[in-house]
């Protein structure tokens, strides 16, 4: 699956904390369904605390979009986040009696914090660019690992999961994004991102991020 020159480029100069992340044991578990539930239920609880920050990253985006369009393109994937991907998280953790009170109320883990934060500061500090290779491995990883374990053919208790971020309208969503960035960097730097004087700072945004990804699993794995 590539979604854009842009984030291959990233993608690559991230090397293997890229692979770290998205072939990362949770991961792995979560395909074979050797994940014990609790594990899953308590990185759900910490990813339903996430998406509201994610929430607001992306309303930083609409502020910070130097387009309409990426204005309203960023509106939408907040509209997606705040009635869509919480929603996912409200069933699955109402079906284990944990309901949307309890989710709100819950303590937000320190590899949590790190992450969202992380890319809040990188909208506030920087400017749209920024603030999208931050976000970036969240969505487009998360593309891959669906997009890979739903291809894998095993039964797994996870294959809600799975099928939500492995399904068309999410692929349609990367593919999105992706394109997104890829003019992103065209307006704003031109056509060859790796030569440019801001090359190395967005690599390494993207890199960080991709880290926190993997400290975000490994949590996981950490109930
Ligand atoms: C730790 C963590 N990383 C990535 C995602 C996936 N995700 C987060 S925000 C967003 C934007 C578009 O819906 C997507 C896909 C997640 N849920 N949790």
């Amino acid at each position: 699956m590539t979604y854009g020159t842009t984030f291959s480029a990233l993608r690559k100069a991230a090397g293997p904390i890229w692979q770290d992340y998205t072939h990362h044991s949770f991961v792995e578990r979560l395909g074979d369904g050797t994940l014990p539930q609790a594990a899953f239920l308590h990185y759900l609880v910490q990813d339903y605390l996430f998406l509201i920050h994610f929430s607001r990253a992306w309303s930083l985006a609409v502020a910070k979009a130097g387009t309409l369009d990426e204005m309203r393109y960023c509106a939408g994937v907040v509209h997606a986040l705040l009635h869509e991907e919480m929603q996912l998280h409200v069933a699955l953790c109402g079906e284990a009696g944990i309901n949307a009170r309890q989710l709100e109320q819950a303590e937000e883990r320190p590899e949590n914090l790190a992450y969202t934060r992380y890319v809040l500061d990188a909208g506030y500090s920087g400017d749209f660019l920024d603030l999208l290779t931050a976000l970036a491995p969240c969505v487009l990883g998360y593309g891959e690992i669906g997009n890979r374990l739903s291809h894998c053919g095993e039964t797994t208790p996870y294959a809600d999961w799975i099928a939500t971020y492995g399904g068309a309208g999410y692929q349609h969503l990367c593919t999105e994004v992706g394109a997104l960035l890829d003019t992103a960097v065209a307006q704003r730097i031109g056509a060859d991102l790796a030569a440019s004087p801001r090359w190395a700072a967005l690599s390494k945004r993207f890199t960080t991020a991709t880290r926190l990804e993997v400290g975000f699993w490994d949590m996981g794995l950490d109930p």
